[in-house]
C-alpha cells in the first residue's frame, strides 16, 4: 500500500533533520550516571558498569579497605562505596566524586542493603577538609544558620530543598485540576495590603531631586515590597475568575521567633463569584489535603516521616516519627473543626491564669492562646476560627451579619498545634460603598474624599468595584511555616534556604 507523505513545512523538516543529525551522532559508552537515590530504590540495568556522581560525607578506613559514605542531595540516606586503601588516600569530607564500579549486595543487609565496590575513581572536585566547615558530626541548626551557603549539602537540609520542590508540585496540580489560573502578581507595590505598617521601602542608592511632580525617588513617590499580593489577586480574579500565586512576601516585623521572617513564601488565592465564606475554608482544606496526601505517597515525604537524621537518638527519632505521623494525618482527614472567635474567647476565659495576655472579646488572639485552642480543639487536626472583631482586622474585609450586636468581619484562620497561625482568609467587600466607608474608618482617605486624588495609591482597588464587582474571597497560606509543621522543624529559619530575619540578612 503506498502510503501518503505528509508536506511538511521547510521549518518542520529542517528541525527534524537536525534532530536526526543529533540521534546519529557518536555516542559515548560510558554508562549515564545514576542518582543515589535511583540506585537505592531500582536495580540498575547493569549491576557490574554503574556510574554515581556525588560528594563524600564520610570515610572509614581500615588496613585493607575504606568505606566511603556519598551521598548526591537525592537521598537522605547515602550510598556506601567501598574503595582500596590507595583509592581512599585523597578523599575528604565534601570531596565531589565520581565513582564506577559494581552494586552488589552488602555482606551486612541491617545497615544497607547494597554497596558499590569501586572500580575507577575520579576526584571532580577536592575539599581541604581542615577548613571544610561540614564535618562527620552533629551540627546544631544555629551553628549551620551562619554558613547557609553550605549547609544545603547536609543531607537533611538537602531533602527539605526537596520537599519544598516536591510540595510546590503538588499545590501546582491542585490548582491546574481545578481550573486556577496561575499568576505572577507584582513584587513592588505602592500600599501596605495589611494596613500594618510593616513594610519595607524600595528607594535606589541615589535618590535624585525633587520637582512639582515628583519627590526624586525612582519611581516619583515611595514604593515598598509587597506585603500580600492579595489587592492585585482580587484585580487578577476578575478577569478569569480564580487565581493563585506563590510568591516572595516581605515584612518588616521585629519579631525574632521561630515563626517569623522578614521574608517568606506566600500562596495566596482569590477566587470570584463565591457567596459564603465556607467555601473559600473548604477550598482550603482540599487543598492541604491534596497536598499532604501527595507527599505522604512521595519518597522524600517518607524520608521525612520515617528518615534518619544527623544527632538522631532512637528514642527522640521514634517519637518524632510519631508526631509527624499525627500531624499528617491530622491534615489528611476530613472535616476539620471550625469555630467562631467568640466562641474561642469562651473557650480560653475559663484558663485566663495560664495566659501571658488576657483572653478578651476585642483584643487579637496572641500564639499562646492559637496554641491553646488547635491542641484543645483540634485533636491533631487543624482548626478554623472564623469572624473575628471588625476593629482589629483590614480595611478589605466584609462584615459578617451572623454575630449578633458585636461588629466582626467574614475572616477565617486556620490554627495548627505549634505553628499557630498558617492561613488567613477572608470574603472581600466587593461593594463600593462600604468599601469607601470601610477605608475612611481605617484612615486611608479623608473623611470627605470625592476627587480621584482623594483616593490616594489604592484608587485602582476601589475602581475594581466600580466595574463588574461581584462577592469573592480568598487566602493567604504562609508556605514556610506548612513546611515547617510538617517536617517537624521547629524554627522557620531551618526552612528557608537564605533567612531574612530583624538584624540578618548576610548573603
Ligand atoms: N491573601 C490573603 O488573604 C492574605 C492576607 N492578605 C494576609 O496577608 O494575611
Amino acid at each position: 500500500m503506498n502510503m501518503v507523505q505528509p508536506r511538511l513545512a521547510p521549518y518542520v523538516r529542517r528541525a527534524l533533520r537536525s534532530s536526526r543529525a543529533f540521534h546519529s551522532s557518536p555516542r559515548s559508552y560510558a554508562p549515564a550516571p545514576l542518582s543515589v537515590a535511583h540506585l537505592l530504590d531500582t536495580p540498575p540495568p547493569d549491576p557490574d558498569n554503574v556510574t554515581v556522581n556525588g560528594f563524600i560525607r564520610s570515610i572509614r578506613n581500615q588496613k585493607q579497605r575504606s568505606f566511603a559514605s556519598v551521598g548526591d542531595g537525592s537521598s537522605l540516606e547515602p550510598l556506601q562505596a567501598l574503595l582500596t586503601p590507595e583509592q581512599a588516600q585523597n578523599l575528604s569530607t565534601g570531596t565531589a566524586v565520581r565513582l564506577t564500579g559494581s552494586w552488589r549486595p552488602s555482606p551486612n543487609p541491617k545497615a544497607q542493603s547494597h554497596e558499590l565496590h569501586v572500580v575507577g575513581l575520579d576526584i571532580l572536585g577536592s575539599a581541604d577538609s581542615a577548613t571544610f566547615p561540614l564535618q562527620k558530626k552533629y551540627h546544631s541548626p544555629e551553628f549551620l544558620r551562619t554558613i547557609p551557603h553550605l549547609r544545603t549539602r547536609t543531607p537533611f537540609n538537602s531533602t527539605l530543598l526537596r520537599f519544598r520542590s516536591q510540595s510546590i508540585a503538588q499545590v501546582t496540580d491542585f490548582f491546574a485540576g481545578r481550573d486556577f489560573t496561575q499568576t505572577h502578581p507584582p513584587i513592588i507595590t505602592s500600599s501596605d495590603c495589611e494596613g500594618a505598617g510593616e513594610v519595607f521601602s524600595v528607594e535606589t542608592a541615589e535618590k535624585g531631586r525633587a520637582t512639582a511632580e515628583s519627590d526624586g525617588s525612582f519611581f516619583r513617590s515611595p514604593k515598598y515590597l509587597t506585603v500580600s499580593s492579595q489587592l492585585h489577586l482580587e484585580a487578577l480574579a476578575q478577569s478569569v475568575g480564580s487565581v493563585w500565586t506563590l510568591s516572595p512576601t516581605f515584612r518588616a516585623e521585629k519579631s525574632e521567633t521561630a515563626r517569623h521572617l522578614s521574608e517568606f513564601y506566600m500562596l495566596e488565592a482569590e477566587v470570584n463569584f463565591v457567596e459564603e465564606m465556607e467555601e473559600v475554608m473548604s477550598l482550603v482544606e482540599d487543598m492541604l489535603r491534596h497536598l499532604t496526601k501527595g507527599l505522604y505517597n512521595s519518597r522524600v515525604g517518607q524520608e521525612l516521616l520515617h528518615g534518619k537524621r544527623s544527632g538522631d537518638q532512637a528514642e527522640e527519632a521514634s517519637k518524632r516519627s510519631e508526631e509527624l505521623e499525627r500531624r499528617w494525618q491530622g491534615m489528611m482527614s476530613e472535616s476539620w473543626p471550625r469555630i467562631t472567635y467568640t466562641e474561642a474567647i469562651s473557650l480560653l476565659e475559663p484558663h485566663s491564669e495560664k495566659f501571658e495576655h488576657v483572653p478578651k472579646w476585642g483584643s487579637g488572639l496572641q500564639a499562646e492562646h492559637e496554641r491553646f485552642i488547635a491542641s484543645t480543639v483540634g485533636n491533631g487536626q487543624p482548626v478554623f476560627v472564623t469572624n473575628y472583631p471588625k476593629a482589629i482586622k483590614p480595611f478589605y474585609m466584609l462584615p459578617s451579619s451572623t454575630d449578633g450586636s458585636r461588629e466582626t468581619v467574614d475572616c477565617f484562620d486556620l490554627l495548627v498545634p505549634e505553628v499557630c497561625e498558617i492561613v488567613g482568609g477572608s470574603m472581600r467587600e466587593h461593594r463600593l460603598e462600604p468599601l469607601l466607608s470601610s477605608m475612611r474608618e481605617h484612615g486611608l482617605i479623608p473623611p470627605n474624599a470625592s476627587s480621584a486624588e482623594d483616593l490616594g495609591t489604592l484608587k485602582w482597588y476601589i475602581d475594581l468595584r466600580r466595574w463588574g464587582s461581584v462577592p469573592h474571597g480568598g487566602f493567604g497560606l504562609g508556605f514556610d511555616r506548612l513546611l515547617g509543621y510538617l517536617s517537624g522543624v521547629p524554627n522557620i529559619r531551618e526552612i528557608v534556604t537564605f533567612p531574612r530575619w530583624v538584624g540578618r540578612c548576610d548573603c
